[in-house]
């Protein structure tokens, strides 16, 4: 468990990034950070691992401040994967993914050999190996990213952005990645985005953030999208537009769910564990 205690981080210039922030980050569960740009996302994140030292209050985790914690030992420990991969460009895709083993003292061979391992878990071809990241897709590097993330089998991982800068195919198809990979790894995954669609899609708590990273709700998406905090939230989500707000229709063959513009989505069907007939996605 990771737990933020009225942190704040003002910036040498002045600038108040956090204020005041208390959040618990339950343990082997994806919780995202989402809101509008320049809001806090990073610095948060940036704090549990103390890439950023707050100004006051502490992180926790298990219990213990991370402010008690050897810095770079802290650092190591925490899987960490950002926007644009951050691979370094004259080291090969499998010195990279190898690169904080062998800062831990892992001998070359078995840290290759553990790399080649994480090539198969991110779904990356051997054939991958010997290249540089410049000889990679951007899908392709982002994987690399997070297998480096994954190198030293953290049980928290850090991911900033990680899948903002690809085209939106193939971040669908890392955003699936990673929920086949949080099913079989179980890790305390730490997710920020400024894309709702994104947050609801990987979350299991999700907290939207305004300016200053003051919480402005938190809850699954299942909690938000039923019952939005406030006409902020209800306008970010999107409650009032497309496919969040779905109607009933009724047909011969009985009832659909219908968008705005008339577009039938789905067929309303009786939960099989629910016969006092209230239907599932429901009136
Ligand atoms: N080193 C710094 N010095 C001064 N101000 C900073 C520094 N780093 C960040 N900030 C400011 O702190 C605020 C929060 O920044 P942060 O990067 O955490 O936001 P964010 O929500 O992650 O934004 P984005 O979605 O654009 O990445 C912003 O106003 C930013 O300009």
């Amino acid at each position: 468990m990771i737990k933020f205690r009225a942190v704040t981080k003002r910036f040498p210039d002045g600038t108040e990034a956090v204020r005041e922030f208390s959040l618990v980050i339950p343990c082997r569960k994806t919780t995202v950070f989402v809101g509008s740009s320049g809001c806090g996302k990073t610095t948060l994140l940036r704090m549990i691992n103390r890439m950023v030292e707050p100004t006051s209050g502490d992180v926790a985790i298990d219990g213990e401040s991370v402010l008690s914690k050897d810095p770079v030992a802290l650092r190591r420990s925490i899987g960490y994967v950002m926007q644009n991969s951050g691979l370094l460009p004259h080291f090969t895709v499998l010195d990279n993914i190898a690169t904080v083993l062998r800062l831990g003292g892992t001998k070359k061979r078995e840290a290759h050999e553990r790399a080649r391992e994480l090539l198969d878990t991110v779904g990356l071809d051997q054939n991958l190996a010997k290249r540089y990241p410049s000889q990679l897709s951007g899908g392709q590097q982002q994987r690399v990213g997070v297998a480096r993330g994954l190198a030293a089998d953290p049980n928290i991982l850090l991911m900033d952005e990680p899948f903002g800068a690809v085209d939106p195919i193939v971040r669908a198809d890392l955003q699936q990645e990673l929920i086949r990979l949080q099913r079989e790894l179980d890790k305390t995954v730490v997710f920020v985005t400024h894309d709702i669609d994104e947050a609801f899609l990987l979350g299991d708590q999700v907290v939207i953030l305004g300016k200053g990273a003051q919480i402005i709700q938190v809850g699954s998406p299942s909690e938000i999208l039923e019952a939005p905090a406030n006409e902020f939230v209800a306008s970010f989500i999107g409650a009032e537009r497309g496919r969040r707000a779905l109607h009933i229709k009724q047909t011969p063959n009985g009832r659909v769910l219908v968008d705005e513009q008339g577009r039938t989505q789905g067929v309303l069907r009786e939960s099989p564990d629910d016969h006092a007939s209230t239907p599932e996605g429901g009136e």
